[in-house]
C-alpha cells in the first residue's frame, strides 16, 4: 500500500437532493504533495471534504486513501486522515493537553505513546510551556497550530484542511501556511482547501473546482505560465459557482 497515491478520488460524484454538487471528480495528491483545492464559494470543496472524511458516501465514485478503498476498507482509510475543519473544534475550556490527550484516546493511541506524541508535538511548535494553559488563553494561530498537531498524532499519511487560515491576521496566516508547506516537504500529503492566491507556491498541485466539475489541474507553476491561474483568481474575487 505505501506506493499507492495518498489519495486517489475518480468519478466522484454527488447530490444534494435534486442539486448537483460534485460531477465526476477526479485527481490524486502523492505523498509529500502540497495540493490546494480552489473554487468560488458554492464550487463543491466543503462536500468534497465531507465524503473524503467520510461523513457522506461516494456514489458513485471511488476515493482510496493510501490505498484503502473508503467504501470497501471505510475503517483502514479513515485511520490514514488527518483533519482540520473550517471551524474550530477544541475545547477552550479544557487545557491544550488535554485537548491533545482527547483526541488521541479517540484514535485508540495507549496513554504512554500518546504522551510521548503530546510532548514531541509541543516541543515543536514551541509551546511545551504553555501544556498546562486553557485553550482559551491562546491566539488564534496559536489555535490553528494546536489544531494541526492534533490531527497529526496518530501519524496519518493524508492531512486535509478546510480554508484553515479563515480568521487569522495576515502574520498568523503566512505562519500557519508555512507550517503545512513544511509537513509536505517532511512527506505528509496536504489537500488544502481556499480560496487565497498567496497561500499557493510554484511546485504546489492545484484542483480547481467549478459548479462542482474540475476545471483545471497541474501545478501552479504551469498553470501560472499561461495566465490559467491569474485569469481563474481574478474572476473568481467575489464570484459565485
Ligand atoms: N448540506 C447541504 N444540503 C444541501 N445542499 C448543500 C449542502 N451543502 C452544500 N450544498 C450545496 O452544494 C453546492 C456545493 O456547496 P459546497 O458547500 O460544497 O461548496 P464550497 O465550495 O465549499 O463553498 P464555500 O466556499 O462557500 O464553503 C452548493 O450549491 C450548496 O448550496
Amino acid at each position: 500500500m505505501s506506493d499507492a497515491p495518498a489519495l486517489h478520488v475518480a468519478g466522484l460524484s454527488h447530490d444534494w437532493g435534486r442539486k448537483p454538487a460534485l460531477r465526476d471528480v477526479g485527481f490524486r495528491v502523492e505523498k509529500g504533495r502540497f495540493c490546494a483545492l480552489l473554487g468560488p464559494n458554492g464550487a463543491g470543496k466543503s462536500t468534497l471534504m465531507s465524503v473524503l472524511t467520510g461523513l457522506i458516501r461516494p456514489a458513485p465514485g471511488v476515493v482510496t486513501i493510501s490505498g484503502h478503498d473508503m467504501a470497501r476498507a471505510r475503517r483502514k482509510a479513515l485511520a490514514e486522515i488527518g483533519v482540520v475543519f473550517q471551524q474550530p473544534t477544541l475545547d477552550l475550556d479544557r487545557s491544550v493537553r488535554a485537548n491533545l490527550r482527547y483526541f488521541a484516546a479517540l484514535h485508540g493511541l495507549g496513554s504512554k505513546l500518546a504522551d510521548r506524541r503530546i510532548s514531541e508535538a509541543l516541543d515543536r511548535l514551541g509551546m511545551a510551556e504553555r501544556a498546562e494553559e486553557k485553550l482559551r488563553a491562546l491566539n488564534g494561530g496559536h489555535r490553528r497550530r494546536m489544531e494541526i498537531a492534533r490531527a497529526l498524532l496518530h501519524r496519518p499519511r493524508l492531512l486535509l484542511l478546510d480554508e484553515p487560515t479563515v480568521g487569522l491576521d495576515a502574520p498568523a496566516r503566512s505562519a500557519i501556511t508555512a507550517h503545512v508547506h513544511q509537513l509536505a516537504q517532511d512527506g505528509i500529503a496536504v489537500l488544502w482547501a481556499t480560496h487565497l492566491a498567496d497561500e499557493l507556491r510554484p511546485e504546489d498541485l492545484v484542483v480547481v473546482l467549478q459548479k462542482g466539475q474540475v476545471k483545471e489541474q497541474g501545478d501552479v507553476r504551469g498553470l501560472s505560465k499561461n495566465g490559467l491561474l491569474a485569469d481563474w483568481f481574478s474572476q473568481a474575487m467575489g464570484e459565485t459557482a
